[in-house]
């Protein structure tokens, strides 16, 4: 774990924090709170709440204000107020599945750092053109997967990854050992049903196994 502060985070610190950043779906933001902590406990602070649900601006203010050792970001960032309201709710990064350069100005205008997705080499160069080094590569096994990803590393040795879109306990390794991946996403961290029934422990202990996977 990286020892950083919300203020001195980079995009590329972003790739830095955990070998997992858990994707989350919140539909009561009630189970935020816990969810959080069960998620650091188990090793995972940088956590990524998608912009899908109605609890999911409430759920970042309530664990950015509740549990200090967790990095809380917005997720499914696709619109420019999607970043505003994002950093209006306490998030301290923003992703993207996908990047337009109107998008890319609202998330620089928030001064918080961010993944934008990419899926191709063209998308990945146009950030690069921009500066932009640290992405998230969405969909990942749809797009490609790890030999996608292995393949982009030659011509584009700058630009590292945070794969993401069905990444599993059983392939992530896999993508870590690649030298242009930092972290890997992923929903597993979090089922549905353990969420429901209020199942923290069984959550520690999927963010322990994950964190336990190191980088490559
Ligand atoms: O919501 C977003 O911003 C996304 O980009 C999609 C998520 O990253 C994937 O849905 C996670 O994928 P799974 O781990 O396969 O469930």
């Amino acid at each position: 774990m990286t020892d950083t502060t919300p203020t001195d985070l980079t995009n590329a610190d972003l790739l830095g924090l955990a070998p997992v950043i858990p994707v989350v779906v919140l539909e009561d933001e009630d189970a935020a709170v816990p969810l959080a902590r069960a998620l650091v406990e188990g090793g995972l602070p940088a956590i990524e709440v998608t912009l899908r649900t109605p609890a999911a601006l409430p759920a970042i203010t309530r664990i950015a204000a509740e549990v200090p050792d967790a990095i809380v970001g917005a997720g499914t960032v696709v619109r420019p107020e999607d970043a505003e309201r994002s950093a209006a709710a306490g998030a301290r990064f923003l992703v993207s599945p996908g990047c337009t350069p109107r998008l890319q100005a609202a998330m620089v205008a928030t001064g918080l750092p961010f993944l934008p997705g990419v899926a191709t080499a063209s998308e990945a160069v146009a950030l690069l053109e921009g500066g932009i080094t640290a992405m998230k590569f969405f969909p990942a096994e749809a797009a490609g997967g790890r030999a996608y990803l292995k393949a982009l590393g030659g011509p584009l040795p700058d630009a590292r990854f945070c794969p993401t879109g069905g990444v599993t306990p059983g392939n992530a390794a896999d993508y870590l050992a690649l030298p242009n991946v930092g972290c890997v996403g992923g929903s597993w961290l979090t089922p549905g049903d353990a969420v429901r029934a209020g199942d923290w422990d069984r959550i520690r202990a999927l963010a322990a196994d994950a964190a336990a996977l190191g980088k490559g």
